[in-house]
């Protein structure tokens, strides 16, 4: 269990987070939801020790950072620099290889079954700077997958995709946690938080509530969140509007709520 304790966290004199307590169980898929500015990327990166808080703490339980993988937005890598799909993908083995040691076979194929995954085959020695923002997004969850990491946390992972990309890489966070993953994922779509998250975190620098997903979207949440009611359903308006007669995706893969 990744547990977060009394969690507050500054840029300077701004406080980002304040007082965050939470818990995140083994195996959970939990959205870390909330607008603009709430802290939600910072929660990662505590998460993720990439900063430290000025009081509080995570624990991660039985993992340790090396079991731990994260998919960055892709607003925030380089995509003109000159490397191969192929290259930038085995960047995600480097815990297990090094940048002078050739590559094992057994690399190659788990570097060849996460371009399967992500249908990306065919494409590893395309230059980055020539993928599509889907194949881009593709190919960050295939580097993702071969980390091999027993937590995955993901920052944005559907922003400014298609539609279809989206569905695609959502059945691969969805088979990740069904393989005993815990998958935590930062989320703008309130609509796909409902139809996929079992678990959400709703954060407005302080926390809001966590829990099960449907007890979090509720309008009075949302509203203490800071978001306006006009501009965002709460979880049974979501609901109503994602019934399968509405959306086209199939009723098993929806996740269903207590
Ligand atoms: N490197 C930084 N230096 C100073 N302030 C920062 C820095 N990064 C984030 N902040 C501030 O901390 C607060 C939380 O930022 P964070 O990126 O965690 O929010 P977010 O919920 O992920 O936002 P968004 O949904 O807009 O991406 C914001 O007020 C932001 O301006």
């Amino acid at each position: 269990m990744i547990s977060v304790t009394n969690l507050t966290v500054y840029y300077r004199n701004n406080i980002a987070l304040d007082n965050i307590s939470c818990t995140i169980k083994d195996g959970d898929l939990v959205a870390i939801v909330g607008p603009n500015g709430a802290g939600k990327s910072t929660l990662l990166k505590v998460l993720m020790k990439q900063i430290s808080p000025m009081t509080g703490k995570v624990c991660l339980g039985q993992y340790s950072m090396k079991n731990i993988a994260y998919l960055p937005q892709s607003t925030h890598i380089d995509r003109n620099f000159p490397i191969t799909v192929e290259e930038f993908i085995s960047s995600g083995a480097w815990r297990r290889s090094s940048f002078w040691r050739r590559f094992t076979q057994a690399e190659y194929q788990k570097i060849s079954q996460a371009l399967v995954t992500v249908q990306l085959s065919g494409m590893e020695k395309r230059q980055i700077s020539e993928l599509s923002g889907g194949q881009f997004q593709r190919m960050l969850f295939a580097r993702m997958l071969i980390q091999d990491a027993q937590i995955l946390l993901l920052d944005e992972p559907f922003a400014a995709i298609d539609a279809q990309t989206t569905e695609d890489l959502m059945a691969v966070i969805r088979d990740c946690q069904q393989q005993g993953k815990t998958v935590v994922a930062v989320m703008h779509d309130l609509s796909l938080v409902a139809r996929y998250f079992p678990e959400a975190i709703l954060v407005a620098t302080e926390l809001i509530a966590n829990g099960n997903t449907k007890t979090v979207l509720q309008s009075h949440h949302l509203q203490q969140a800071g978001y306006q009611a006009y501009l965002t359903p709460c979880f049974e308006q979501i609901n109503a509007l994602s019934t399968p007669q509405n959306v086209a995706i199939k009723p098993q893969q929806e996740c269903h709520h207590e």
